[in-house]
């Protein structure tokens, strides 16, 4: 059974409601899931194996919200060598704001600097466009599953 690594970054609880939908589809499609809370993510660093998805949303203007900031700062001074990891990125934003989804290319740009691999682009959800922003996760979820079981390359 393939574990999959889910965590979020959140202020109005969007994305969180994203990931908690996305770790029953996994749990569905057959996956063990861990679904870490902003409070546990400081015992959390990724292993250099298995998958992650991050899921968070963008403040300010272009910037983490508070609850992932101090992983990513942890992750990123500590910069441990991860090209055995998988991970996917889905970013929630405002296309009417500049820095569209500027924390989610925050995060997908420091998973690549540490070697990890990329499963699929970083995924824009855009408030202007939607207010269910699990149903386009769950799309794109169909399509991580199919590239998980068929198409990894390390
Ligand atoms: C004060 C504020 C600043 C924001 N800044 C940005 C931004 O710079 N870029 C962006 O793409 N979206 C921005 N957004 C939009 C949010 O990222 C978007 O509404 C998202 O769906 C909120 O998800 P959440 O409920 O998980 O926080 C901003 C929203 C607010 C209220």
């Amino acid at each position: 059974m393939k574990h999959v690594d889910l965590a979020f970054g959140t202020v109005y609880g969007s994305a969180q409601f994203v990931a908690e939908t996305l770790a029953d589809e996994l749990a569905d499609l057959g996956y063990s899931v861990r679904l870490w809370q902003s409070h546990e993510l400081n015992d959390f660093t990724p292993s250099n194996e298995g998958l992650l998805i991050l899921v968070s949303s963008t403040t300010g203007s272009g910037d983490l919200p508070e609850d992932i900031q101090s992983w990513y700062y942890r992750i990123q001074s500590t910069a441990p060598y991860l090209p055995g990891l998988h991970y996917s990125v889905i970013g929630l934003g405002d296309s009417s704001y500049s820095e569209f989804c500027g924390a989610g290319e925050k995060l997908d740009a420091l998973f690549t600097e540490l070697g990890a691999k990329r499963v699929l682009p970083l995924l824009r959800i855009d408030a202007m466009e939607t207010m269910e922003p699990e149903l386009e996760a769950k799309t794109w979820l169909t399509q991580w599953h199919q590239q998980v079981q068929h198409g990894l390359n390390d």
